[in-house]
């Protein structure tokens, strides 16, 4: 049966990554973008990274941040993985050695059309997963959700990379995005929160509840 992974984003507490794990969390997220309420220090983000077992992925989330900020996260918190949620080249997500995924904001300028986006995620030819969030004004983590019709061209592609979903997931809507889409993993934030950077245990299971459904019933229709 094929597994769709699940990252919840956007941790401050403890207790919350432990709910999240205990809930089937296949990535932890680190947000370190200033203007985010879930940003965290290096200090407090090591901390945090010290809570996740072995085989929960680490991932560190930043916004058009210049190298020397980047080296600093990557050797506090030696995340598995980059997640890169502005507008960077793929030259500088490769800067850094680490395996990166990329975001790209549907809808924002240059990114309106089915055509343009695949264009852009064919640029990030070498990043280890497209990762698809709304157009909206900040650079993520709205709870906003797109129209996933416009990833048909780029699912379609015979070199996509790994299908991240993301923007506006919760537990109503997740199967029915999964259902829609097909992705390889989902990623949310505020759909898991009671507020922002605040974890929501009950709504991380019930949201891995769904997913682990969608999985079943995928796995059903194969047999
Ligand atoms: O979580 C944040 O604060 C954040 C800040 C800046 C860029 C991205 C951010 N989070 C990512 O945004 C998407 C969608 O989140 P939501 O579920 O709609 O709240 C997700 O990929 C987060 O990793």
């Amino acid at each position: 049966m094929s597994r769709t992974r699940i990252k919840f984003c956007g941790f401050t507490r403890e207790a919350d990554i432990d709910a999240a794990v205990a809930a089937g969390a296949d990535a932890i997220g680190l947000v370190f973008y200033p203007a985010s309420k879930r940003c965290l220090t290096l200090e407090r983000a090591a901390e945090l990274r010290r809570r996740v077992p072995a085989f929960v992925s680490v991932v560190a989330l930043t916004v058009n941040e210049d190298e020397g900020r980047l080296r600093e996260i990557a050797a506090a918190v030696r995340p598995d993985l980059l997640q890169f949620h502005g507008d960077e080249s793929p030259e500088a997500c490769l800067r850094q050695g680490l395996p990166y995924l990329r975001a790209f904001r549907v809808g924002a300028p240059g990114l309106d059309t089915p055509d343009a986006l695949l264009e852009s995620c064919l640029a990030h030819e070498l990043a280890a997963g497209w990762l698809f969030d709304s157009h909206s004004t900040g650079y993520g983590g709205s709870g906003r959700s797109f129209d996933w019709s416009s990833l048909t061209a780029v699912a379609r592609s015979e070199n996509a990379r790994p299908l991240v979903l993301s923007g506006g997931l919760h537990v109503a809507r997740v199967r029915q995005a999964l259902a829609e889409v097909r992705p390889y993993a989902v990623d949310v934030s505020s759909g898991v929160e009671s507020e922002p950077g605040i974890k929501d245990a009950g709504k991380m299971r019930q949201f891995a509840e769904q997913v682990r459904r969608h999985d079943e019933d995928a796995a059903r229709e194969t047999t």
